[in-house]
């Protein structure tokens, strides 16, 4: 059974809303699902499964700025296990802002420094989830259709 671990940080909760939608699609799908928050979460444990994906918030104004928890994280990730892992990145935002989803970015940058293989177009929902289920679903199911 291919395994996945989404790990997210959220501040208000919209990524954390975002990433349950993802796993129980991807679970519809037939993948064993792990789903953590970055607090609770260390880069060694990525190589224990075949996809990650990756959820982060953007928050700033002037600059990108990554959700608070995912800083350190994003930060480890430049040694993490990825090399040759597929990954897929999401988060939410708001389309009012200069950079719009820019975490998002950034991390996918981060990603492809380090060698992993991005499966899928980064996710960027713009306000509430749940109002954007159509393109969510359809982007699971694009991870579950590379896994
Ligand atoms: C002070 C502030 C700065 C923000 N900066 C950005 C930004 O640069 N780009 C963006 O896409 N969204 C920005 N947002 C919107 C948040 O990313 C958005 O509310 C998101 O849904 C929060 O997700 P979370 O609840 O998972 O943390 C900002 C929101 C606030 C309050």
């Amino acid at each position: 059974m291919t395994t996945a671990l989404i790990v997210y940080g959220s501040t208000t909760g919209n990524t954390e809303t975002l990433s349950s939608m993802i796993e129980k699609q991807l679970v519809s799908k037939g993948l064993k699902i792990t789903c953590k928050n970055v607090t609770d979460t260390q880069a060694d444990e990525l190589k224990n499964y075949d996809i990650i994906l990756l959820g982060c918030s953007t928050w700033g104004e002037e600059e990108i700025e990554l959700q608070d928890d995912f800083i350190p994280f994003y930060d480890s990730l430049t040694n993490a296990p990825i090399k040759g892992k597929k990954i897929g990145v999401f988060g939410c935002g708001d389309s009012s802002y200069t950079y719009f989803c820019g975490a998002v970015d950034a991390i996918e940058d981060r990603v492809k420094e380090t060698g992993g293989i991005l499966i899928a177009d980064g996710l960027k929902v713009d306000g509430d989830p749940d109002d954007a289920r159509k393109e969510v679903l359809s982007w699971a199911d694009e991870i579950a259709d590379a896994a």
